[in-house]
């Protein structure tokens, strides 16, 4: 007899379902209330209704949750302070997908060691949103794992779907299902068409497979997500944030009739994956804003306490503190100059 199935499998674990965890974890009054009111705010601003724009701003990943909440701490002072131009919503992201191997977060693997503790992710993930949540920060970020969204989604004021998994029709119809604003990226190669596909798809209704808050797997039904919009990040024919760029993307959304709003990702294939030209994306795009292109609705930076990155390495004990593990970031002294300068810029619109 030869076996037919698992033949490619090395074990299966359990899981403790979203409903344990989220039991360990749950969501405060006050944090539902915020994580509420910071979708609407979102919303407001991808409608047009709201003159600020977004800006998601922090860590390419999360790998050190002290670091984290440094980053956030200094963050929340700094978004207070910009807050009459910009609604500042941190990147927490969680879930990386990789081009090929590497480490693909601190959900898969909190211990940074190949243990791979994935409900232990999930608490120190739940656990980091809801105080990021409590004071008054608002979190973004990428919907990787169809499971996920079950665990943490209902402290998450944004998100989004990366260049590796627009196209992808599982991660569309998990889109059409959340209940925050979804950005799709343009996909690595620079290519358009597959957000806009991804935008229409996810504002559909769709049944798919997924889990319930007990693990188990269930037919969801969704109803659509309204809330799609498209983020330029550029890509291997290179960036794609400049005037001609946005022309063309609003030029295509409205031939699609969808909302003429979107958001520019500094970093990616639009800094050419060197951290230190994201400062000239970001202020091109807030210029472009600035002269009255009301359709860049927000603007992504990669940013970390410290500029640069680091390999992770075999021993995680040996990371320096407050430098990304993955892509490089600029640093917390640049990241608040770019913030203070854009607000000045269109505080200078506001007020004229
Ligand atoms: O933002 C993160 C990375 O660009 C993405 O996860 C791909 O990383 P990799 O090419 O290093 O695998
Ligand atoms: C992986 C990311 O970006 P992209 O999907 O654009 O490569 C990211 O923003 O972390």
């Amino acid at each position: 007899m030869h076996q037919t199935d698992n033949v490619n499998v090395r074990s299966i674990e359990k899981l403790a379902p979203p409903s344990v965890i989220k039991r360990e974890f749950p969501i405060s009054e006050a944090a539902q209330d915020f994580v509420f009111e910071s979708r609407q705010q979102i919303q407001s601003i991808l409608a047009g209704e709201d003159e600020r724009m977004i800006a998601v701003v922090g860590p390419c990943s999360i790998h050190n949750v002290d670091m984290a909440r440094e980053y956030a701490e200094r963050l929340k002072k700094l978004s207070d302070q910009v807050s009459e131009t910009m609604l500042v919503v941190m990147r927490v992201y969680f879930e990386k997908p990789r081009t090929t191997v590497g480490w693909k977060g601190l959900i898969n693997d909190p211990h940074l060691d190949d243990t791979f503790e994935i409900a232990e992710g999930y608490r120190i993930a739940r656990k980091l949103l809801l105080d990021l949540a409590e004071a008054g920060l608002p979190a973004a970020t990428e919907a990787l794992e169809t499971v996920t969204p079950q665990y943490i989604a209902d402290l998450i004021s944004l998100a989004s779907i990366g260049a590796r998994t627009t196209e992808s029709p599982n991660h569309r119809q998990m889109a059409s299902g959340l209940s925050m604003p979804i950005g799709f990226k343009n996909g690595t190669d620079g290519d358009l068409q597959i957000a806009l596909d991804a935008m229409m798809s996810s504002n559909a209704q769709h049944s798919f497979l997924g889990i319930d808050e007990e693990g188990s797997t269930c037919i969801v039904h969704s109803k659509g997500n309204p809330w799609g919009h498209l983020i330029l990040r550029g890509g291997r024919s290179g960036p794609n944030y400049t005037r001609e760029y946005i022309s063309d993307a609003i030029a295509q959304l409205d031939k699609r009739n969808q909302q003429p709003r979107l958001l520019v990702d500094c970093s990616h294939g639009n800094s050419l994956k060197d951290h230190t030209r994201q400062a000239g994306v970001w202020r091109d795009v807030i210029e472009q804003r600035a002269e009255g292109c009301r359709a860049i609705a927000g603007v992504m930076l990669e940013s970390n306490l410290l500029p640069g990155n680091q390999k992770l390495g075999d021993d995680p004990s040996q990371l320096q503190y407050g430098i990304s593990i993955t892509d490089a970031c600029i640093g917390w002294d640049e990241t608040e100059q770019l913030l203070t300068e854009a607000h000045a810029r269109l505080k200078s619109l506001v007020s004229a």
